[in-house]
């Protein structure tokens, strides 16, 4: 976390650079809070922050240019429910947010790693499910939609002992970002949709 230490980075209001700027959202007040892990170009992020604009909505990236390039967006868009983390989203979750601090998690399109030998960097293990559960407040959820039939099986295998009920079901494509139509040009029609409601808190 707060990986990126350009000028550019602390002078954007909409950039968390460091731990000052990280305080400084308050999170105890902030009211309802929703996470995108991975938001890539960013569009379901800016359209969910311009649809309720009372709530606080943090975007994790790895990648740092698509940080600089999404806090653009919301700079043209006006928009001041956004804030942007450069992390890997497990540092993320285990360094920053507190236990039951979150309403509502996504991951679309996540990176399915599908080499045998690349599982290991796979998000979704159990134990960061683990973790996901605790950072959830009690019967919120967490949205994963993807596009490979491999990982989905994958993440359904890991989900028991993780404090979630599990809903299932394959989607056509409604989320509009940059992977979802990359794999419609592809001429993918049907998506992979796993909603995780808290039912029981674990401890991570
Ligand atoms: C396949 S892309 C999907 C992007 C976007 N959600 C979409 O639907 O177009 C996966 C994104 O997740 C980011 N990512 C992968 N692993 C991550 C991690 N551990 N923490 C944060 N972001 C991650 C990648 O940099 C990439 O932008």
């Amino acid at each position: 976390m707060f990986m990126d230490t350009r000028a550019a980075f602390y002078e954007n209001p909409v950039i968390i650079a460091d731990r000052q700027a990280w305080e400084e959202i308050n999170l105890k007040d902030a009211g309802t809070i929703e996470v995108e892990i991975g938001f890539g170009s960013g569009e379901y992020l800016l359209r969910r922050a311009s649809e309720y604009p009372d709530r606080l909505f943090i975007g994790i990236e790895k990648k740092s240019g698509l940080i600089t390039e999404l806090a653009k967006k919301v700079a043209i868009h006006n928009i001041d429910n956004i804030r942007l983390l450069e992390s890997c989203a497990s540092n993320a979750f285990t360094h920053l947010f507190p236990a039951c601090s979150l309403s509502r998690a996504y991951s679309l399109f996540p990176d399915p790693w599908p080499k045998r030998r690349h599982i290991k960097y796979r998000l979704f293990s159990p134990q960061y499910l683990r973790l996901l559960n605790n950072r959830l407040i009690s019967g919120c959820e967490a949205l994963i939609v993807t596009d490979s039939k491999d990982y989905y099986n994958w993440v359904l295998k890991q989900l028991p002992g993780t404090g979630f009920e599990v809903e299932n079901s394959t989607i056509p494509a409604q989320f509009d970002t940059r992977f979802e139509r990359k794999w419609l040009e592809q001429d993918f029609r049907t998506f992979f949709r796993i909603l995780l409601r808290k039912t029981e808190h674990i401890e991570a």
